[in-house]
């Protein structure tokens, strides 16, 4: 359990922030300059708050009222920033075990093998970093900061200078330390597929300030009165189970019970459930159900509510078959002429394309099948 408590004021900017965070990802999410790399840096203890309690599994960092505030290696955190900086003159192998170094023996739970396995880095070991591309950098980084067997991992935008190859070779490897080792993670990032993917618990941060905690579908939810960019990232988080892959079409079919979905590319995971992030400006709604389109993801549901606010946009909420909810943005021109509001049954189509591969993971608790 990770609690957080800090007023911190820098410059112009101040920051008044309070969390609570349990094992799994925690994703602190917000736009640019809102505070979210303060908070690394306040719990990493490279800054000092003028009041706050920071606690990880019963160990006090830092409380400013009694006076305590551990050096940044006595609180056995491990970092990974947006660049791997590990130390050139130094191979793989030792640039892992560098951090090691400043764990004492009693405390050092996380070997070396384990780490080497799920990165998939032992063919790495003995190469200088020069030779490795971002994405192998930055697994590096993560195994030494894994290898300090941190209290916390603390990840501040770990992806953002990867390309969007790269970022889909480095994420997989970030679900598999998540799941395999059970150590917290407070992750950093503005990208809402990553976040969708990867956390149990998405704290939004704006100004400084906590505006909403909860899980990534009801986090990363549309609000009509966002900004343009906004309303661009808003998405709906559901989770089906995949049913077959098609090799013929190199896409799977995932069971929802509002429909089938049909999702680029192979996901491999089992029986696992897998959450899918919708766009919100990627949903179409029909009311009955349409005969020869091109989509062949068909959502059934019941329109809850419809918001508007006068300007261009309605932003309809879902009820699907199941449970899950599903936001669409349309233009109140399109409603009026479809004639949808509260009650009715629609039809909301997905293009599969528009379905992002990084918006197709595991569950961040896998459970059986329960259908
Ligand atoms: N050392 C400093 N002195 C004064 N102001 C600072 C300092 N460091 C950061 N700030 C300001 O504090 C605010 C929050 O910065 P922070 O880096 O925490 O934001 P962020 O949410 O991580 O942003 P980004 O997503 O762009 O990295 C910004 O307005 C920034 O300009």
């Amino acid at each position: 359990m990770i609690r957080f408590d800090c007023s911190h004021g820098q410059g112009d900017f101040s920051l008044n922030v309070a969390f609570e965070a349990e094992s799994g990802v925690t994703a602190l999410f917000g736009p640019s300059g809102s505070g979210k790399s303060t908070v690394i840096r306040l719990l990493a203890g490279l800054a000092r708050p003028q009041r706050g309690h920071i606690e990880v599994d019963g160990t006090v960092l830092l409380d400013t009222t009694a006076g305590i505030n551990l050096k940044p290696h006595r609180r056995r955190l491990g970092l990974v920033f947006q660049d791997a900086q590990l130390f050139p003159h130094l191979k793989v192998r030792t640039n892992l075990g560098y951090g090691r170094f400043f764990t004492c023996a009693a405390d050092r739970v996380v070997s070396f093998e384990p780490v080497v396995e799920v990165l998939g880095i032992a063919h790495l070991l003995d190469r200088y970093p020069a030779t490795l591309s971002g994405g192998e950098r930055q697994r590096v980084a993560i195994g030494r900061a894994l290898l300090t067997s941190p209290r916390l991992l603390l990840m501040d935008e770990p992806l953002a200078s990867l390309d969007a190859d790269r970022k889909l070779e480095v994420l997989p490897f970030i679900e598999r330390l998540r799941d395999e080792f059970a150590i917290p993670i407070v992750y950093v990032s503005h990208a809402v597929e990553e976040v969708a993917r990867l956390a149990a618990r998405v704290v939004k941060i704006v100004g400084g300030k906590v505006a909403t905690v909860g899980t990534p579908s009801e986090v990363l939810a549309p609000n009509l009165l966002a900004s343009a960019s906004e309303r661009f990232d808003a998405v709906s988080v559901i989770s089906g189970h995949v049913v077959r892959y098609d090799p013929d079409f190199a896409v799977t079919i995932v069971r929802h019970p509002a429909g089938e979905i049909v999702v680029p590319g192979r996901i491999d995971n089992g029986h696992a459930p897998v959450r899918i992030t919708i766009r919100s400006t990627n949903v179409t709604l029909a009311v009955g159900r349409p005969g020869q389109v091109s989509v062949r993801t068909i959502l059934f549901g019941t329109v809850e509510r419809v918001e508007t606010d006068g300007g261009p946009f309605a932003l309809v909420v879902i009820a699907l078959v199941g449970g899950d909810r599903l936001y669409a943005f349309a233009t109140r021109l399109a409603l009026d002429s479809l004639g949808l509001d509260a009650g009715d049954e629609v039809h909301a189509l997905i293009k599969s394309v528009s379905i992002d591969e990084r918006a197709v993971p595991r569950l961040v608790h896998s459970q059986p099948p329960t259908t």
